[in-house]
């Protein structure tokens, strides 16, 4: 969704057009994950105080903090986070102000949305990513023959890719803003009750926001997409076969797919759709009145 072009509010609100950019993001994020994948867990790089080269810098966090702060106070200057489809990981008060003046946006969310600290889901995206999400498609890495180790001391490949996989994860999760608001827009009078409850009902936003059938189609989509863009292709071009097949070239065996199917529809499940129904949910309980 590019909130600049001459879309109208009603074009860029429709559920529809929303929904395209979440399948979309699927695509971006499926790769970062495999890019991501070609690399050892490397534990170190998530650990706060581990490089002794930062200290004297004088950045007290983990390596990846470290990537993440100097990637977000770049893109922070080219007014990355003045766009409302974007959050960073570190404090929006520590990264320097826009260099160029900020774009007009259409004023698509009520104005508490964006700053409000109930919708800003990123620290809670940082912790299952590196505590559940990391070691889980790197454990297919082959260090050395017999290594058990599971580093290979590639720490700036692997934060850029950690990186890029956290924005992509961050921008879909946070998306669910303006999914709340198209859905409430559909339908104030079934959510204003809700919202305006002593507290507000948070439950029954829930029920509201949560489509069953379009979370289970996502599953099967996304299962599918992993398993076809994480296949490879021999060094004729032919996909390879599944194990204990011989592949059309003659060659026995085949290249493990890159990652593992199951794993990215657990992310999903697990994590990303219900990341995402919190952000929806807060956005409506908190922002709303
Ligand atoms: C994003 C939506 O809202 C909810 C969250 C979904 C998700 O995170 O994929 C899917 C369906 C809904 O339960 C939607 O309705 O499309």
């Amino acid at each position: 969704m590019n909130f600049t072009t001459g879309s109208s509010e009603d074009e860029l609100l429709s559920l529809d057009n929303i929904r395209s950019t979440l399948i979309r993001l699927e695509d971006t994020i499926i790769f970062a994950l495999i890019e991501r994948s070609q690399f050892a867990w490397n534990q170190k790089i998530y650990e706060k105080g581990a490089f002794e080269e930062l200290k004297v810098l004088g950045f007290e966090g983990s390596w990846l903090g470290w990537f993440l702060f100097e990637t977000e106070s770049f893109h922070a200057k080219a007014r990355r986070y003045t766009s409302p489809d974007e959050h960073p990981f570190t404090p929006i008060q520590k990264l320097p102000q826009p260099i160029i003046a900020m774009q007009s946006f259409p004023s698509l969310l009520h104005p508490q949305s964006a700053a409000h600290p109930s919708t800003n889901a990123n620290s809670r995206i940082l912790d299952f990513y590196v505590n559940k999400i990391v070691l889980a498609i790197t454990k297919r890495v082959k260090i050395s023959k017999g290594s058990t180790d599971r580093d290979d001391g590639n720490y700036g490949s692997s934060a850029t890719r950690d990186v890029e996989v956290l924005q992509a994860l961050s921008r879909r999760i946070h998306f669910g803003m303006f999914v709340s608001e198209s859905k409430f827009r559909g339908a104030p009078h079934k959510f204003i009750p809700h919202i305006l409850a002593q507290p507000p009902n948070t439950e029954a936003l829930a029920g509201l926001i949560t489509k069953p059938a379009v979370e289970a189609a996502l599953l099967v989509r996304l299962g599918n997409k992993a398993e076809i863009y994480g296949q490879e292709l021999d060094p004729q071009g032919k996909l390879r076969k599944s194990p204990g097949e011989a592949t059309e070239s003659g060659s026995s065996g085949h290249a493990e797919t890159r990652l593992d199917t199951a794993e990215v529809v657990a992310l999903y499940r697990d994590w990303v759709i219900p990341l995402t129904k919190d952000v929806e949910v807060g956005k409506l309980a908190q922002c709303h009145i």
